[in-house]
């Protein structure tokens, strides 16, 4: 796993470089896509390249990680309408590039299968977007989910909701109970994952997930056991790392033919 300490603009351009990086070299690349104020940054930048340095995504493909179970359709934190909003309609991507779970299935069940094998058709997420929660899970996989898990319906945390009302309102009610999410052994097939964050509400999440035991009790840290994981942090994020002091030595002397 490699940790990258900067500050966040910086961040998200490092990101941004990946994603770049992998799409001009293989246009028809499979990336996949987080909601949360943690991409945020990314997305900016990927809209600005396409405009300004011709950046394009015309034949990459795209899967969100996650959904809420049970949205209107035009709700606006759908994630399904929010990454419409914050990328996808900001870039290139041909119509019906990018997937998410559908959290309106009248069988949710049957779904999740198919989003599995629509990410398996594919040829699967060659680049993996990831924020994390405070509570320490990836894409919706809450403290206890299976280290193995696939997509499938899972509850909500009191947390994750409580984090998650600032969207609705500041109103916990509004926040959907569940919610449709590509499992921990779903995630651990994209080829390379890229996890972002930022603030001092990270930082234990961070630390778990970079040197933590790995457990189901902190889902993150089942990224230890993925060959090709970075982690970009800013230093609030980083603030709770025993080994940041490493990390940083580590970046500054990366050899520059590396890459992410
Ligand atoms: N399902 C999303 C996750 O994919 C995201 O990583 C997390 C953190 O969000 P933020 O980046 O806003 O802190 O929030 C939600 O729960």
């Amino acid at each position: 796993m490699e940790i990258v300490i900067a500050p966040a603009e910086e961040l998200a351009r490092i990101a941004a470089d990946a994603i770049e990086g992998l799409v001009r070299s293989k246009p028809e690349a499979v990336i996949g896509l987080a909601t949360g104020s943690s991409p945020l940054k990314v997305y900016d930048e990927l809209a600005r390249r396409h405009t300004q340095d011709g950046l394009s995504f015309a034949q990459t493909r795209a899967f969100m990680l996650d959904e809420y179970v049970g949205l209107p359709a035009e709700h606006p934190e759908r994630y399904r309408n929010v990454i419409e909003t914050e990328i996808a309609s900001r870039v290139d991507f041909a119509p019906d590039a990018v997937q998410g779970p559908d959290g309106l299935a009248d069988d949710l069940p049957a779904a999740c299968a198919a989003y599995e094998q629509a990410i398996v058709d594919a040829g699967g997420v060659d680049l993996q977007i990831l924020g994390i929660g405070t509570d320490g899970h990836i894409a919706f996989n809450e403290p206890g989910s299976s280290l193995a898990s696939r997509t499938r319906i899972k509850t909500l945390t009191a947390q994750t909701r409580e984090d998650n009302a600032r969207f609705f309102d500041d109103d916990i009610e509004q926040v959907p109970r569940h919610c449709l999410t590509q499992g921990l052994a779903t995630i651990m097939s994209a080829k390379h994952l890229v996890l972002l964050a930022t603030g001092k509400g990270k930082a234990e999440a961070v630390h778990q997930l970079a040197e933590g035991a790995i457990s189901a009790l902190w889902p993150a840290t089942v990224m230890q056991l993925h060959p090709h994981a970075t982690v970009l942090v800013d230093d609030a994020a980083a603030s709770r790392l025993q080994l940041a002091d490493y990390y940083r030595q580590t970046y500054a002397s990366k050899p520059g033919w590396q890459g992410l």
